[in-house]
């Protein structure tokens, strides 16, 4: 089956859009990847999406003109992809998250993606499948990360322990058994590690006054000093000693931890690039911590991915931390790093036609394991 995947992550950097061919189920999955683009947001659009995620309030009007400026977003990015390609007969869409709070006692968790899959399937022409985080929540569960069956599919190893760790906007991490011991995908763990680029962009985004958005290859970052006493002060925030199933995003992560670090690290005399180091520090720290406090055993492999996995500086001091164990990217296994979300999410609209669960219990807390999505029919165009 042809199929796009789109998802616009915590970063609000643009729509990763990918056209697959899929085929078979789950360890027979395979997919070819025919196309794949980031369309970037409209400035205005993105600024938007950052306010609201900031909490600056809305009323319901402009809350969905802003849903379907999103999903009009997304359905242009889905006509990208698949221009000059045979159309695809499935769209699986992620959206946009825009607010993400964890299930707390008996309170259910609730997290808000934007861009309905109702304008998406009637703009395109093509049946979508969207709002993946609901049913894994209606079952207890945090509605995150939804991506580790996937990549037990698709990055599993049939001896290897593996960790596949993706350091986007917030990082998360699946942790892979041998496919041989493992057939069922029930034994695969994972969990939101905690910020990977949101708090570094931030302030790249300040100390440049607007002019860049991101540490390219960690270069500003590599010429600064590791602050070490902020970086214990940091990794004392009770997330990261909480057991798994966790979930987490810019609610915790996001302007308000930003600004507290600002006013440590001034007040510390720091320079932009030693604040730059010591995030970097602490994101890649937070991942090598959370392997030693919550696997049951050092992976052979880790593999990165996301847009942190281009970032030549944070790989060096995960590196470091991770000791003896080989840290590689899920390209050297032919899954593109920036492709990756939005494959696993035409993946999980594969699944929900087909019926296959897309979730994984331990990870997620929820209940047990279901296919995740709302279908939405469409008149081709
Ligand atoms: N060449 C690069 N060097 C350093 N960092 C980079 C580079 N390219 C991208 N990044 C970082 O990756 C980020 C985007 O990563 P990605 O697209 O994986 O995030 P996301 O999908 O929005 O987040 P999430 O996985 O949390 O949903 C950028 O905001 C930037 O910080
Ligand atoms: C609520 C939400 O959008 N969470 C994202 C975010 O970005 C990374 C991490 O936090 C992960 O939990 C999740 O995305 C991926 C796609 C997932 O669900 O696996």
């Amino acid at each position: 089956m042809r199929v796009i995947g789109l998802i616009s992550g915590t970063s609000v950097d643009g729509i990763d859009a990918v056209l697959v061919e899929l085929q078979g189920r789950e360890l027979d999955l395979r997919v070819q990847v025919l196309n794949f683009c980031t369309v970037p947001y409209p400035p205005e659009l993105r600024q938007q999406i950052l306010a609201v995620c900031a909490a600056e309030p809305l009323t319901m009007a402009a809350w969905s003109e802003l849903d379907d400026a999103i999903a009009t977003a997304f359905a242009t990015a889905a006509l990208t992809v698949q221009t000059g390609y045979p159309p695809a007969q499935l769209i699986g869409s992620h959206g946009q998250t825009v607010f993400h709070r964890p299930p707390t006692g008996d309170r259910l968790g609730h997290s808000v993606q934007l861009g309905r899959g109702e304008l998406i399937a009637h703009r395109t022409g093509i049946p979508t499948v969207s709002n993946f985080r609901a049913q894994d929540i209606a079952l207890g569960g945090q509605g995150a990360p939804l991506v580790p069956r996937v990549d037990w599919c698709l990055l599993g190893h049939p001896q290897e322990y593996r960790c596949i760790q993706n350091i986007g906007g917030i990082g998360n991490v699946a942790y892979l058994l041998p496919q041989q011991q493992d057939q069922s995908g029930n034994h695969v763990l994972g969990w939101d590690t905690g910020p990977g680029n949101v708090l570094l962009d931030l302030a790249v985004s300040y100390f440049s006054a607007g002019q860049q958005r991101y540490d390219a290859d960690g270069h500003w970052a590599r010429q600064g000093h590791v602050c070490e006493a902020l970086v214990v002060q940091w990794l004392s925030h009770p997330f990261f000693s909480a057991p798994p199933p966790k979930s987490t995003g810019r609610e915790l992560f996001g302007w308000l931890f930003w600004q507290q670090c600002l006013e440590q690290a001034t007040a510390l005399g720091l320079k932009p690039a030693d604040v730059l180091a010591t995030l970097t520090e602490f994101t890649a720290r937070s991942i090598a911590q959370s392997y030693e406090r919550f696997l049951p055993r050092r992976p052979d492999r880790v593999l990165l991915c996301g847009g942190g996995a281009h970032n030549g500086f944070l790989q060096e001091r995960l590196r470091l931390h991770l000791g003896e164990i080989p840290v590689e990217t899920t390209a050297v296994v032919g899954v593109p790093v920036d492709a990756k979300e939005a494959i696993a999410f035409a993946v999980l609209a594969y699944w929900q036609q087909l019926g296959i669960p897309g979730n994984v219990p331990q990870v997620t807390g929820a209940h047990h394991a279901v296919p995740l999505g709302q279908y939405w029919q469409s008149v081709r165009v």
